[in-house]
């Protein structure tokens, strides 16, 4: 049975906090949170279809989507749990339009840390029971200690993070992380309702053979994008790759994680800038892939050196095992 001989997760970041360059303790805290927050949605979720909380909740939120209902009971249970710990001093979320500033104007309260998040990834495979996940982003903030959070706390490039991870809620629920000393999975026993350290230093395989794309927007993917996917459909070495698009992000990038694969979110004649968001989906899963040995790029660019300048900007996307991101900057290299 998963339990005894593995680690849980509370000693395990017990005993990495004195690994973390700032170690106070406040980020092992911070992590401590975010894992009761996972255990709250998880269940939730498991339970989705028995308790109304499937479809839209009727709102839209600032990117113009239609929330779902799990979307807002997520963003609801994570922002609480943060701030009913006064862990924070700040917190933006994909469902909420601006960031949330948390008593920073009381001069005791010096929490130096501020949590970016996606509540919910994978919000259009809620209702169909397919695997669904939560994103973290963490930052020491760069105004000081006790003053109101600014918008430049949480506009930092994404290789200014301090810790960044993801939980899915599949077949097992797992929360993965790394405070830039690699990459370690959870598992959740649900009988006792404790993480247990399952996979210790997660690693991109170099190559792999899958490739994770909508190709429902095929038509309108750039040159280099189209280029590579016929690359992968090939009938030649190694090749065709295998196919493989769950459409959550989390569980498209921890399977390829696991077996060695890429996952790409290009622009498009119609998303000039692709989907996804930088600071709460592109940079945590950056940060994980470059710790785990992999590679993210946002087409010339390494996501991690990109300077944000608004909370919910989005960028293209193309993260996995080393070898085929660099194969694919060739094939994007030839259209400069
Ligand atoms: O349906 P599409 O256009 O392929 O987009 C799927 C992508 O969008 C997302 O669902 C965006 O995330 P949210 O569900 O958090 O908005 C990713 O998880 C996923 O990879
Ligand atoms: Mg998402
Ligand atoms: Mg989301």
């Amino acid at each position: 049975m998963l339990g005894n001989k593995h680690k849980t997760l509370g000693e395990f970041i017990i005993e990495n906090q004195s690994s973390f360059q700032y170690s106070s303790g406040e980020l092992s805290r911070l992590i401590n949170a975010i894992r009761l927050a996972a255990k709250v949605v998880n269940h939730e979720v498991n339970k989705a279809g028995l308790i109304d909380i499937l479809g839209a909740a009727g709102d839209t939120n600032i990117q113009g989507e239609d929330q779902q209902k799990l979307d807002v009971l997520a963003n609801d249970i994570f922002i609480q749990t943060l701030k009913n710990r006064e862990i924070v001093c700040g917190i933006a979320s994909e469902e909420e339009d601006d960031f949330i500033s948390i008593n920073s104007n009381d001069e005791k309260h010096q929490n130096k840390y501020v949590v970016l998040i996606d509540p919910l990834d994978g919000s259009s495979n809620i209702d169909v029971n397919v695997s669904v996940g939560t994103i973290f982003s963490i930052y020491r903030r760069v105004t000081p200690a006790g003053t109101p959070v600014q918008l430049e706390d949480f506009l930092q490039p994404g290789n200014k993070q301090v810790a960044a991870g993801y939980i899915v809620y599949g077949t097992s629920t797992m929360l993965v992380y790394t405070t830039g000393d690699g990459v370690n999975g959870f598992t959740l026993n649900p009988a006792l309702g404790t993480f247990y350290l399952s996979h210790p230093d997660m690693r991109f395989p170099e190559n792999g053979k899958i490739y994770s794309v909508n190709e429902g927007n095929y038509v309108h993917f750039l040159q280099g994008v189209k280029d590579y996917i016929k690359y992968c459909q090939e009938e030649k070495e190694d090749r065709p790759y295998t196919s493989r698009y769950i459409g959550s992000l989390v569980s498209d990038f921890h399977r390829n994680m696991i077996k060695g694969g890429i996952y790409m979110y290009p622009k498009s004649s119609v998303s000039e800038s692709g989907k996804l968001r930088l600071l709460y989906e592109c940079n945590p899963m950056a940060f994980i892939a470059e710790q785990a040995n992999g590679k993210a790029i946002g087409g010339r660019t390494r996501i991690l050196d990109i300077v944000p300048t608004e909370l919910h900007q989005r960028v293209p996307f193309f993260v996995g095992s080393k070898n085929m991101v660099d194969k694919l900057q060739e094939f994007l290299d030839k259209y400069k």
